[in-house]
């Protein structure tokens, strides 16, 4: 007898840091009921233990997947970051394992925009400040060191979804905008590329942060850089806390150097609402800070819900890969009448051949087979009309470069 996949109401979705009902909707209407649901991230030790049955977790940004905690994961097939950014999972280890991974890439970018916008507002009038003495009794009506945004410069670093967003919103309400970024990017509206950092810098009355976390962007942001900034000019980072050296930007800030930021994301960030947020920058009136909530909209919550639960769920239905961050993708045709099998392997030569003389030897015919591959890893989906025999499944996972292989229906 064949081995089939697991029934619906056995595969297990871990579903951290409060993701959106949506996603809980949409898993349920698929079938799939067996959903832990968790508010917060969790430490290593209880994470591992977590995923110990989990085929499936849902994060958000703070939850760290590392290569350890994947590797003791062991019915873990795919991860759904419900979210843009993917630095918090070990994408390498992940695609090692034959673990797929998701995120969202849009449906939270105007969301982040629309704050960011807000916030350049509100500290060229000096608002936070202005707030925080009202607050202590204090009355602080004056014009001085307030602004208008019209005609002042941004400056945004990192020109992909979101920093596009914020130069269009940006040159709406009459600012002149400027980037800089790695790869040279056709500039919308009125918008001009910079040729390196320092230009950026130095020309900017607002600079803003929209780059991904990466080997070169950690501490992009430190003294000399804050040093190259205009005078009384402002900072804003809704991108990852480790781009910025906030120890430096709060020594600006508290010399006067800086006119106030506003930052939404920090190095260490508390694990749930209950935990205590500790920063250098606390205290400081013109610091506009943010617990982590640039994309935190009921829009993009919900979307971002719905988006990443269909991605998990039409892998697990058929095994489609479309838009996954570090796997080939696959896109598979609907079926009927057929048995399907997933295949995960090591891009190595022999390997394909390997898998096809094991259907020739036990003369089982192919209905079709789609195959995409990456530098390391091949990813094949093969539907024939019977059912996997256990003698060619045995086979199948016992070929020299198998990382995954496993029958769907
Ligand atoms: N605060 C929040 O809640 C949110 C934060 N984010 C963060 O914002 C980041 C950016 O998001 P998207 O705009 O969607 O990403 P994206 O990938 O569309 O754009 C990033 C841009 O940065 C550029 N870039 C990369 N490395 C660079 C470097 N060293 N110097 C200059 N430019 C560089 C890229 O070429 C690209 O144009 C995400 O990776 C995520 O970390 C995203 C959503 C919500
Ligand atoms: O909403 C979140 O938890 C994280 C948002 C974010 O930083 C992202 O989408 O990359």
């Amino acid at each position: 007898m064949a081995s089939i996949s697991l029934e619906k109401s056995k595969i297990k979705f871990l579903l951290l840091e409060g993701v959106h009902q949506s996603a809980i909707d949409t898993l349920t209407a698929a079938g799939y009921t067996n959903i832990e649901y968790l508010k917060t991230s969790l430490p290593e030790d209880e994470l591992i233990a977590k995923l110990a049955d989990a085929h499936f977790v849902g994060i958000r940004s703070r939850t760290q997947l590392t290569a350890k905690v994947l590797a003791s994961a062991p019915k873990l097939i795919a991860v759904g970051c419900f979210c843009i950014g993917t630095n918090q999972v070990d994408l390498k280890a992940a695609e090692e394992l034959g673990i797929v991974v998701f995120n969202a890439p849009y449906s939270n970018t105007r969301s982040v925009a629309e704050l960011v916008i807000a916030e350049a507002i509100l500290l060229l009038r000096g608002i936070p400040e202005k707030n925080a003495v009202c607050h202590r009794g204090g009355w602080m009506k004056s014009a001085a060191d307030s602004y208008e945004i019209r005609g002042k410069t941004l400056g945004i670093i990192g020109y992909g979804s979101i920093g596009t967003q914020v130069s269009v919103l940006a040159e709406s309400l009459g600012m002149k905008v400027i980037f800089f970024d790695v790869v040279t990017k056709l500039p919308l509206g009125n918008a001009s590329q910079v040729r390196n950092l320092n230009e950026l810098l130095n020309r900017s009355d607002i600079v803003s942060l929209h780059v991904p976390e990466t080997a070169a962007t950690k501490m992009m942001i430190g003294p000399e850089e804050l040093a190259q900034m205009k005078d009384k000019a402002i900072l804003l980072n809704a991108s990852r806390g480790t781009v910025v050296d906030i120890e430096a930007l709060a020594e600006s800030l508290k010399s006067g150097k800086l006119g106030g930021t506003a930052i939404d994301v920090f190095p260490v960030e508390p694990r749930g609402n209950a935990d205590e947020f500790q920063s250098p920058l606390r205290g400081i009136d013109n610091a506009l800070l943010t617990p982590h909530i640039g994309g935190s909209t009921q829009e993009a919550q919900e979307n971002i819900g719905l988006e990443v639960a269909e991605k998990l769920v039409k892998y697990s239905d058929n095994g489609t890969t479309i838009t996954a961050v570090n796997f080939p993708e696959v896109a598979l045709p609907a079926h009927s009448d057929v048995h399907r099998l997933l295949h995960v392997h090591q891009n190595v030569p022999g390997v394909m051949s390997a898998i096809n003389s094991v259907f020739s030897e036990n003369n089982i015919n192919i209905l079709g087979q789609y195959l995409q591959t990456n530098d390391s890893v091949g990813y094949v989906v093969v539907d024939i009309d019977a059912e996997y025999s256990d003698v060619a499944l045995q086979q199948l996972k016992s070929i020299e470069g198998t990382m995954r292989c496993r029958v769907l229906f």
